[in-house]
């Protein structure tokens, strides 16, 4: 058992309740790895002997980013959808058929190599553990080769069959798909299942069907979460809190009875709601209100959405700085939002934090303070701090225990 001390840490936000702040942030610290795991932190000057050591002259260490909702694994590319948003198109889910006309064709090389190399990049930037939902293959086969593309990166899978009914497909024909074989064939291969809930949307599912999609994705043993509340006010957020999903996705248009609904649900572990800034900046929809969320009490996440329609970004820190721009969130806010609140979107109590037994997933800033991931936005100032001994895994979280 090696022990390796990490000194010259300016600032390390930990969640540790032994740390002062809503942050457990200890100044001028140290931290003691031990097989992966955190084992001690506190003042450099109280730090124990280690097998090994380095010095980060300064720098702050937060928990690692987790990045709680991606579909990384897809083909093609819509730099010219969203080059027309620039000439006011709307965004409405239209293009998801693009993007699945790609992927289909597309080999599974090709896609292992594409979302690889997404992760890698969402690594490069302080993330430690991420998300990755199937949902742009919509028949069998496609959603059962891109979970298993996904589980090559991730346990964090997530079955999406229920992203948009295909092009040339019957509703009702899809739905009996979609709960019935090809859950069957995708329930092994995912931790999760996910739907878009948006009547407003021709293509994505109503309030039935998507009670329906959840329903059969629970009873096959399935944790669940749901994008709702995306491009207007819809049921998505109230089926979450009704069917005890552990995250509700977008949630930018959220009504007075959604957000009382989510905070009576809070007291009881209720659904994580999970923002996604970088959607709409991309799709340049007005910013929801994370203020009003959180001063009711609801528990905030900040994720990517990394996609190729609505955000082709793998960046934690551009989601922390839109979200304390544009979205009322601290810093502070924000930082627990990306790490330890994405965490619980994912019901993991083994990351997101540095409390003495977390995974040593650590994000090293170029910077003093986690206040810099909002104040110079657009910098490379996060990365991943990678540890003598463990290697360079891409993600490697062992295969977390069911979600239920
Ligand atoms: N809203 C639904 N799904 C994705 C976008 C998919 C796409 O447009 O390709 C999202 O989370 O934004
Ligand atoms: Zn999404």
């Amino acid at each position: 058992m090696t022990a390796h001390l990490v000194t010259g840490i300016g600032e390390l936000v930990t969640f540790d309740p032994q740390h002062p702040g809503p942050l457990g942030v200890a100044e001028d610290a140290a931290l003691v790895v031990v097989d992966g795991h955190v084992a001690w932190t506190g003042p450099r000057a109280a730090a124990p002997a280690a097998d090994t050591h380095q010095d980060l002259d300064g720098a702050a260490v937060l928990p690692g980013f987790v990045d709680s909702h991606t579909h990384l694994v897809f083909a093609g590319d819509r730099s010219a959808e969203f080059e027309a948003r620039s000439a006011g198109l709307r965004y409405t889910g239209g293009g998801i058929a693009t993007t699945v006309a790609a992927t289909r064709a597309a080999s599974t090389d090709r896609l292992t190599a594409r979302a690889r190399a997404l992760a890698a990049e969402a690594r490069r930037q302080g993330t430690t553990t991420i998300e990755v939902k199937s949902g742009y293959g919509l028949d069998v086969p496609t959603e059962e080769r891109l979970l298993r593309v996904a589980r090559t990166i991730t346990p964090e899978t997530t079955f999406l069959g229920a992203h948009v009914v295909p092009d040339g497909v019957d509703r009702s024909d899809y739905l009996a798909l979609v709960t019935g074989p090809m859950l069957a064939a995708c329930a092994p291969l995912a931790r999760w299942a996910d739907v878009f809930c948006e009547p407003g949307s021709p293509v994505a599912f109503d309030e039935d069907e998507s009670r329906t999609v959840l329903a059969a994705a629970a009873a096959a043993g399935l944790g669940l979460r749901v994008h709702g509340n995306q491009l207007g006010p819809g049921p998505g957020a109230r089926l979450a809190v009704e069917l005890g999903a552990a995250s509700v996705d977008h949630a930018t248009h959220l009504s007075d009875g959604d957000v009382a609904g989510l905070a009576d649900a809070a007291a009881h572990g209720g659904p994580v709601v999970t923002l996604l800034p970088g959607v709409e900046l991309s799709t340049r929809s007005p910013f929801p209100d994370a203020r009003r969320l959180l001063d009711a009490g609801i528990e905030v996440a900040l994720a990517t959405d990394c996609n190729p329609g609505t955000c082709y970004s793998t960046s934690m820190p551009l989601m922390v700085a839109l979200a304390v721009s544009l979205m009322g969130m601290t810093t502070g806010e924000a930082v627990r939002a990306a790490t330890l609140a994405g965490a619980r979107a994912l019901r993991r109590d083994d990351v997101g934090h540095l409390r003495v037994g977390a995974r040593a997933d650590l994000c090293v800033l170029d910077a003093p303070s986690h206040r810099h991931l909002a104040y110079r936005p657009g910098v490379p100032l996060a990365r991943t701090l990678e540890l003598p001994g463990r290697g360079h895994v891409e993600h490697p979280s062992p295969a977390p225990s069911p979600p239920r």
